[in-house]
This record gives structure tokens, C-alpha cells and sequence, in this order.
């Protein structure tokens, strides 16, 4: 009997791993999409044009990030669509504009045309009855010491660079973003309750929790449509 069998997840179910930056997203992506057999949605860092140049002039570069960001969860979207769900996905199109977007915005690095702008195009493909929501959203959470060690840890040039603060302003929004989320089902996991790194086993609880929300928020959404 397969993993996905024995704690009962459905083999069309589409999981989205959400948290702050460094918080272990990629690294649970790909442990769960081998787990169950599921396929990957990586968000893909080095071939982002934007990235490097947004990290070095937020002001000059927000919008563009943003609109190139949207682009590629959208299609994304349509991908995992198409193949009918069994996916696992690399942070969630809803922290674009909950997290980022809007931090941009209230600290003056995003202008508040482009912020309206970049918010009603968001809202039109994303904020409708037709845009289809992931069955469960996984946030990953830790303390910010942990958080920031692992930033360091993984070194990449452009996040070293960027002071402190940034990393704390984006770890305070996180936690006040998850309490209002309710776009689609969640189920947070402290990042001290596992570790992919050094036990292989510690996959299986963090299985077993999803198979049981998935059954039940199903059970739920199959009652609404009686
Ligand atoms: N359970 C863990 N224990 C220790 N380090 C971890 C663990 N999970 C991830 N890491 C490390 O933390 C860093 C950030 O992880 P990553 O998955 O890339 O985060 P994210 O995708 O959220 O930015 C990487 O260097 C990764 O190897
Ligand atoms: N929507 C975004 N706006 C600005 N920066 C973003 C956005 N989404 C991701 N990022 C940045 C943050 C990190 O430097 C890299 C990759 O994120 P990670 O959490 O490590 O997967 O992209």
C-alpha cells in the first residue's frame, strides 16, 4: 500500500505550502510530492528576471516583481489544472498580494497606482468563483531566530544583503495574515515538530494530518453542495 493510500489522500488533491521566507517551503514540497507521488509547482528562483534587480532597488522594481509573479502562479494554476490535481505547491498565490504586495505598498516601495492596479488585475483572476482553490493549505511556521538562520544557512546573495528588518516586518505580516486567511482550508505545522533533513520518518505525521483535513473538508464541501 502506497503512503498516499494508507492515510487516504486523495490522488487528485492539490496541497499549497505556505510561510515566510526561509521557513522550509521548498524543502516540504519536495518531501511531500515524493512521499505521495505527487507533481511539483517549484516557485523557480534563479530564472527570475526581476528577482536580483528588485532586491537592489525595491522602489524601481515592485511592480514589475509582482506582475511577473502573478504571471507564473497563474499559469501554474492552469498547469495543475490541466493535469487534474496530485500536486504540491511551492508557496501560495494569495501571499503575493497579502504578504508582499501589500508590505510594498504600506512601506512606500510600491506607488499606490501600481498597488491598485496590480490589486484589481489579482482580484479579477484570482478573487472569483472560477479561479479553483487549493483543497488545503499547509503553513509552515517557526521563530523568527530559526527562520533567520536558515536564510543564512542557504546564502543566496540577494537576501543577505537585505537588512534585518525586512525579514522581521515579513514575519510579523505572516503571522496576522494566517489568522484572517480564509480562501481555503489550513493546517499549520511548527517547524520544530519535524525535520526532513535528518529523519525521513518525520514526513508521516505531518501525512496523516492532511489525509484527515482533506477527508473532512471534502465531507464538508460535499454537505454544502446537498
Ligand atoms: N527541517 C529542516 N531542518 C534544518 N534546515 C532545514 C529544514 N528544512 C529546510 N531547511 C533548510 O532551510 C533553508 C530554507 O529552506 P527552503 O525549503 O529553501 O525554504 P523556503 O522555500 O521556505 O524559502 C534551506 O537551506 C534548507 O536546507
Ligand atoms: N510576490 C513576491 N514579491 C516579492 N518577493 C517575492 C515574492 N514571492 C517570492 N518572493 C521572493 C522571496 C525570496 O527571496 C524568493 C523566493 O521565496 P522563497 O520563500 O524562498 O520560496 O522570492
Amino acid at each position: 500500500m502506497s503512503l498516499r493510500e494508507r492515510y487516504n489522500i486523495p490522488n487528485d488533491s492539490v496541497i499549497t505550502i505556505a510561510g515566510t521566507v526561509g521557513v522550509g517551503k521548498s524543502t516540504m514540497t519536495n518531501a511531500l510530492a515524493e512521499a505521495l507521488n505527487f507533481r511539483t509547482s517549484l516557485e523557480k528562483v534563479d530564472t527570475n528576471p526581476y528577482l536580483d534587480k528588485f532586491y537592489a532597488d525595491f522602489e524601481r522594481w515592485s511592480f514589475h516583481l509582482q506582475i511577473y509573479f502573478l504571471a507564473e502562479r497563474f499559469k501554474e494554476q492552469k498547469r495543475i489544472f490541466e493535469y487534474g490535481g496530485g500536486f504540491i505547491q511551492d508557496r501560495s498565490i494569495y501571499e503575493d498580494t497579502g504578504i508582499f504586495a501589500k508590505m510594498h505598498y504600506d512601506k512606500g516601495t510600491m506607488s499606490e497606482v501600481d498597488y491598485e492596479t496590480y490589486k484589481s488585475l489579482f482580484d479579477a483572476m484570482v478573487m472569483t468563483p472560477y479561479f479553483p482553490h487549493p483543497d488545503l493549505l499547509i503553513y509552515l511556521e517557526g521563530s523568527f531566530e530559526d527562520i533567520i538562520g536558515r536564510i543564512k544557512e542557504r546564502g543566496r546573495p540577494m537576501e543577505q544583503q537585505t537588512p534585518l528588518d525586512y525579514w522581521d516586518e515579513m514575519f510579523k505580516r505572516y503571522e496576522n495574515w494566517i489568522n484572517n486567511f480564509n480562501s481555503c482550508p489550513i493546517l499549520r505545522i511548527n517547524i520544530a515538530d519535524y525535520d526532513l533533513l535528518n529523519d525521513e520518518g518525520s514526513i508521516e505525521p505531518v501525512l496523516e494530518k492532511i489525509g484527515h483535513f482533506i477527508q473532512q473538508s471534502r465531507k464538508w464541501k460535499s454537505r454544502q453542495l446537498t
